[in-house]
């Protein structure tokens, strides 16, 4: 054999009456998405205090961060971007309280991409809160918010549902983390949730 019998049987009711509560903080969940490079990771390290990396190194699977609030914990889920991983996003938009989708406001050449994607994960779940947080508006090249309303087709979408479009650079520029577009997205967050 290969040991399994020398195990107890499990004995789920006993420990139930054993184990003290350990989640007395409510649960609230973000699922993060967007294109590969367009910034969660960084996002997710700025807010948990971590300074951002300097190159892209891809998430090749889940990523996730728990910060809690003084009334609830936040649990943020990101799911790498990679075209292979895209597949499996809509698996997860209907078990969350909030999508945030990142996009890289540079990027010029897959906005259509990041459009389409985006659009798929509204389409699946009409009641979901989305925030698109339009990020690296500090790079010379980037999108306007005004334009990336349009290049996203975002002015199409129903006036019923809450589509916020935040101009943001998660990567602080220098040392520090007042960074005023985490900041933001941050508090808005706060707010859909509670
Ligand atoms: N200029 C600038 N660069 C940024 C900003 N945010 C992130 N980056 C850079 O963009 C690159 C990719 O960032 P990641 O956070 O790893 O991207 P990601 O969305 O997690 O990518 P995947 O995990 O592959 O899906 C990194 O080199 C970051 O430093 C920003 O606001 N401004
Ligand atoms: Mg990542």
């Amino acid at each position: 054999g290969c040991g399994r019998n020398l195990l107890p049987a499990p004995q789920p009711e006993e420990e139930d009456e054993e184990e003290p509560a350990l989640e007395e903080l409510e649960q609230r969940e973000v699922l993060v998405l967007g294109l590969d490079g367009s910034g969660k990771s960084t996002f997710l390290r700025v807010l948990s205090g971590k300074p951002p990396l300097e190159g892209h190194i891809p998430t090749w699977g889940f990523n996730s961060v728990r910060l809690p609030t003084k009334d609830f914990e936040v649990d943020l889920l990101e799911i790498g971007g990679n075209q292979n991983l895209r597949f499996y996003w809509k698996e997860f938009v209907n078990e969350v309280d909030v999508l945030v989708f990142m996009v890289d406001s540079a990027d010029r050449l897959r906005l259509p991409w990041a459009r389409q994607e985006l659009h798929r994960l509204l389409d699946k779940d009409p009641n979901l809160p989305v925030v698109v947080v339009a990020n690296k508006q500090d790079l010379s090249e980037a999108l306007s918010v005004v334009e990336l309303q349009q290049e996203l087709g975002l002015q199409a979408v129903d006036t019923q549902r809450e589509v916020f479009l935040l101009a943001a650079s998660v990567a602080p520029a220098g040392p520090g983390f007042e960074n005023p577009g985490t900041v933001h997205i941050w508090k808005l967050l706060l707010e859909l949730l509670s």
